[in-house]
């Protein structure tokens, strides 16, 4: 198993603005992300935490503030060039169903191949060799997420939960520094949560990444994060602890709403 020798760099967020028309979905919002960390963006529905994410992967460019990975700024840059430079992310929504897992994970793979595609048809000696490295290691990140018994099988045949384990993986297979998961236990059953909340403990570990998560149940980002920002109407009003944030008057009223300005009012 490739282990990662050294620390991953250290994600900063600086300052970050998003305007859609007349909308501020981000307003200058900072955090950092310490290496080999769990750090968890939550919030209330339309918070800016999906936009963050975009922000981070690229998709999104903010008006104003900054992104760093370690020395390199990935503010303007298009996103297969920030998912060159370590930042991998799953999207909420996207769940694979073409192809075998070791098809979707060599996917993964294909942006660090070295000898190009033309090379690969060619069947070129050192085409072969490289794409057998590849493989390989497609298969010791099936292993770490659970995925080995299925790795030949077509993906239109798994679980639900399983599918979407494929696209973590497929993420993992980039060899990021930082893996950015968006809500990977949307949709799923107990069983399939808890395994999850498993295999990112699994991967932290064996892999020394740091990950960004945005989720919606609060029990895994308790269980899994090891700090929590927390954006409300686009502004950060919470960070810390996941014990921190859970006891934040402001993080309250803002998930409870009326609730808490009721209390107020009493
Ligand atoms: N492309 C867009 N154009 C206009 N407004 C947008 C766009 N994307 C997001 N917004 C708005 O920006 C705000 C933040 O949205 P965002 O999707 O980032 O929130 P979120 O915290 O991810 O919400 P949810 O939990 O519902 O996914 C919302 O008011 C949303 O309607």
């Amino acid at each position: 198993m490739t282990v990662r020798t050294t620390a991953p760099p250290e994600l900063t967020v600086t300052d970050v603005t998003v305007r859609f028309a007349g909308l501020t979905a981000l307003d200058a919002v900072s955090f950092t992300v310490a290496p080999g960390s769990v750090h968890a963006l939550i919030g209330p529905n339309g918070a800016g935490k999906s936009t963050c994410f975009n922000v981070l992967s690229g998709l999104c460019r903010p008006a104003t503030g900054t992104v760093r990975l370690g020395d390199a700024d990935l503010t303007r840059l298009a996103p297969h060039r920030i998912a060159a430079l370590g930042m991998a992310r799953t999207f909420q929504n996207i769940v694979t169903t073409q192809g075998t897992v070791a098809d979707n994970l060599m996917l993964g793979r294909h942006a660090l191949s070295r000898s190009g595609f033309a090379a690969g048809a060619l069947r070129l000696p050192h085409a072969r060799r490289e794409q057998r490295q590849h493989l390989d290691r497609a298969r010791e990140i099936a292993e770490l997420t659970g995925l080995a018994q299925h790795f030949d099988q077509p993906v239109a045949l798994l679980s639900y939960g399983d599918r979407k384990r494929v696209e973590f993986a497929r993420a993992l297979c980039l060899e990021p520094s930082v893996l950015l998961l968006d809500e990977p236990v949307a949709g799923m059953n107990a069983a399939e949560r808890a395994r999850t909340v498993e295999v990112v403990h699994t991967v932290r570990a064996e892999l020394g990444l740091s990950v960004v998560l945005v989720e919606h149940d609060m029990g895994l980002v308790m269980r899994l994060a090891d700090e929590v920002t927390v954006l409300d109407f686009g502004r950060r009003i919470a960070h810390g602890t996941p014990d921190e944030v859970r006891s934040d008057p402001e993080v309250l009223r803002a998930y409870l709403g009326t609730g808490a300005e009721q209390e107020d009012a009493a």
